[in-house]
């Protein structure tokens, strides 16, 4: 039994693709039959998660998940009948230099991933869970860190600027935990690190940099979201050693900037990656969302 396994849910790993990593895992009610699913209210959600990990760090995957959904699974305010299902979406990594692979490595399991794989992934993730559960807008996308820029991404991706994939119904709710949202403005107060992994996945030119980041996205976020609630929920933690404030802080700024006023959330508690690890909190922005969305 893996650790995936989680009381009162069906757990499935699905393949989107022929690589090792374009996998999504899926966790349903038990009762849920394919028969009930086609009756579910519309006011019910998919909760749709993107890990992060800058990108390459191979110790993230589609189990950063589990702890929120177990927590999730176990709140009432978040009742079977809001909730079609969670799933948790993986897409290929860029090389990690604390990771090397062997070059004997099967290119289906090699992290040579560069921009724009990524997205494209996480868009053909949501496109095959679209066609197996009929999805459409009924989904709340919830990335951290990196996975915050891929969420954002997916709504950027219907917009001309960016059309990196075919397009996919876009998410009824948005949150970006400890997101990435500014490429440029974080590697300039950071630098190291923060360099050395934008340039490894989206080479060293910045203004390729701003093209793909969402606060400096050259579209319109709420003219490409187009209708439907387009909630938006940025929340970060003030123990967070790797993102810091001003990365949520820009984002605000260029979502109202565009006519949407998201919900911001700065005083989350925990060190980056221990948000998800201990997950509480991520259940408890998911229960806020679908409150929202739920509101007449
Ligand atoms: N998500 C991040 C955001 C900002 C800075 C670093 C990270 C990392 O994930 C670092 C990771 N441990 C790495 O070495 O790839």
């Amino acid at each position: 039994m893996s650790s995936a396994h989680i009381p009162g849910l069906n757990y499935t790993s699905l393949q989107y693709g022929d690589h090792t990593l374009q996998r999504v895992a899926v966790w349903q009610f038990d009762d849920d039959d394919d028969t009930q699913e086609a009756h579910a209210p519309a006011s019910a959600y998919w909760i749709i998660f993107v890990h992060g990990g800058a990108w390459r760090d191979p110790r993230n995957t589609v189990d950063d998940f589990v702890p929120p959904v177990q927590h999730m699974a176990a709140r009432a305010d978040l009742p079977k009948s809001a909730i079609r299902g969670f799933a948790s979406l993986d897409y290929r990594l860029s090389p990690h230099p604390q990771f090397p692979q062997d070059p004997s490595t099967p290119a289906k399991e090699l992290h040579n991933a560069r921009h724009p794989d990524h997205i494209r992934d996480v868009v053909s993730a949501l496109r095959f869970l679209d066609g197996k559960y009929g999805i459409g807008n009924n989904y709340v996308l919830i990335g951290h860190s990196a996975g915050g820029a891929l969420a954002h991404q997916v709504v950027m991706n219907s917009d001309a600027s960016c059309g990196w994939a075919p397009a996919v119904p876009l998410p009824a709710a948005l949150i970006s935990i400890s997101g990435i949202h500014d490429l440029r403005g974080m590697v300039a107060r950071h630098g190291g690190i923060y360099e050395e992994f934008t340039t490894g996945v989206f080479g060293p030119d910045k203004q390729v940099w701003d093209a793909v980041s969402p606060a400096t996205f050259a579209g319109n976020f709420k003219d490409v979201w187009g209708d439907g609630p387009r909630l938006v929920i940025l929340a970060n933690s003030a123990e967070d050693t790797l993102i810091d404030m001003p990365e949520l802080d820009v984002m605000e700024a260029r979502l109202i900037a565009d006519g949407i006023t998201p919900i911001a959330i700065r005083d989350l508690s925990l060190e980056h990656d221990d948000i998800w690890r201990e997950g509480t909190q991520v259940a408890a922005l998911v229960a806020k969302a679908v409150a929202k969305l739920q509101q007449p």
